[in-house]
This record gives C-alpha cells, structure tokens and sequence, in this order.
C-alpha cells in the first residue's frame, strides 16, 4: 500500500550498475505532493541515477518505486512512456531533445501524449503552441527565432532552455530536473529558476531538483542529501 498524498515512494531501493560495485541503498524516501525538494550529493555518488530509476529510465536491481500513488516499476514500457508524458516534466542531460526535430515539434511533443497536459495548456493559452512560445519568452528566448528551427542548430544552453519548456508545458504533475541549469549564464539561470517556482506553486506541482549550484537550494523548502538517505554511503561500499 502507499500513501496516495505522495508524489514519489521509494522503498528499500537497491542498484549497481553492471560488474560494478552497489551505488544506491535507500530503504525509503518520501516526497510529498506540492513539494520542492532540492536534493545534492557529492560528485558520483548517485543524485543521476537516482532520478533515472525514479523517470523510469533505468530499473533498479530490487525495490519499489510509486509516482503519484501508482506502482511505477510494474507498468509495461509504453504505459510506462504514457505515464511519464502524463504526470512527468523531465529535464536531463541524458535524455535527449530529439535534435531533427523543430523546437516547437520538441517542446509540443508531451501533450502529444497526454490529453490532460494539451487540455490544461489550451485552456489556459488557447493552443499549445501558445504555451510553449510563453515559457520561451519566460526563459529569455525570442521564440520567432528560433520556433521552427531544428533543435540540433541551437547552443546547448538553448537547448537547456527548450527541455525546460518541454518539461514545464501542461503543468505535469511532477518535475524531475538533473542540473537544469548548467549551461545557464546567471540571468537565464535566475529566469529559469523563477519560472519553475512560479509555476510550480501555481500548479501544486512536485519538484526534484538536482543541482551542484548551492546558490539554488533557497527556492526550495526541503534539502535532501544523498548520503544521509543512502546506506551504501553510510556503510563504506565494501558492506
Ligand atoms: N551508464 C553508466 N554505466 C556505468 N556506471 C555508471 C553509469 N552512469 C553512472 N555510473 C557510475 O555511477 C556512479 C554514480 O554516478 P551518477 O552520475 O549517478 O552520480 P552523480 O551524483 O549524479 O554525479 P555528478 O554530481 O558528478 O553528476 C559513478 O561512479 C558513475 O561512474
């Protein structure tokens, strides 16, 4: 059973990556619906691949995962897609803008899965390229610049800025971002992070972020270090 008022539950979570030692031991970690939580770590201990197991990108060697009350870890790959465009804005590194594709196509393309998420931006924007040209202006891009052009043609902190766009539109249900603002200068950064809040509260929507950017943590009113939740780094990894 799980506690339907939780955005994410984990429970007695255990991964190592293939013929490497174990990096993650988390018997349990809560987030709480409309939470902003900031979590931080030292470098390589994890903070990266905690979120992917908790985007549904890599499967963890033992436990339990629920997202927004459902069991996460037993959907099939594509309910698994369906729900992650449904309640999930994801901003990483590792998972990709599909580069051929325009920023409009890039950032339109959740609420090509999610009725919910293209209803609440037409109803609140009038179309859903209403809502992403918005969080474009919101993030310091002109959009008439750059709406039609292939994502792959754009630095990389544009880039940075149409994944948030992509995360945000919709108002998903939860946002997960690993280091959303590393290749933000400080006044694109301070425009992102104003954003996110903004919309966050508006929305009730949960926030985990992860960020080497101390400067950050103050726009969130939990901080999570991984080594306090993570016994493998309390143990030494030899246990
Ligand atoms: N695809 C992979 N294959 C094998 N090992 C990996 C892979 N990705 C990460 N690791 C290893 O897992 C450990 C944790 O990496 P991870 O990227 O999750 O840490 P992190 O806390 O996010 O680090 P940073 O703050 O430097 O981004 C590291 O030892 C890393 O080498």
């Amino acid at each position: 059973m799980t506690d339907t008022s939780f955005a994410i539950e984990v429970k007695n979570l255990r991964f190592q990556w293939k013929s490497d030692q174990p990096i993650l031991d988390i018997p349990s970690l809560v987030l709480t619906r409309g939470s902003h939580t900031f979590l931080k770590g030292s470098s390589g201990s994890g903070k990266s691949t905690l979120l992917s197991i908790l985007a549904g990108i890599i499967k963890p060697d033992q436990g339990e995962v629920f997202i927004q009350g459902a069991d996460f870890l037993s959907l099939s790959p594509s309910k698994k897609d369906q729900f992650r465009s449904e309640h999930m804005g994801i901003i990483f590194q590792m998972f990709n803008l599909l580069p051929f594709l325009s920023v409009s196509d890039n950032i339109c393309l959740p609420c090509r899965f999610s009725s919910a998420r293209k209803q609440k931006a037409i109803q609140k924007f009038g179309s859903l390229e209403e809502e992403g040209k918005h969080l474009l202006s919101a993030l310091g891009m002109a959009p008439s610049n750059v709406w039609d052009r292939a994502v792959g043609e754009l630095s990389v902190g544009q880039q940075q800025r149409v994944a948030a766009a992509r995360a945000l539109i919709g108002a998903p249900d939860l946002i997960i971002a690993d280091e959303p603002t590393s290749a933000l200068d400080t006044d694109n950064r301070d425009s992102f992070i104003n954003l996110l809040s903004q919309q966050a509260k508006e929305h009730d929507t949960t926030l985990l972020f992860v960020s080497h950017d101390e400067n950050l943590a103050g726009h969130f009113d939990k901080i999570i270090h991984l080594e306090e939740i993570n016994q493998i780094q309390k143990l030494g990894v030899e246990a």
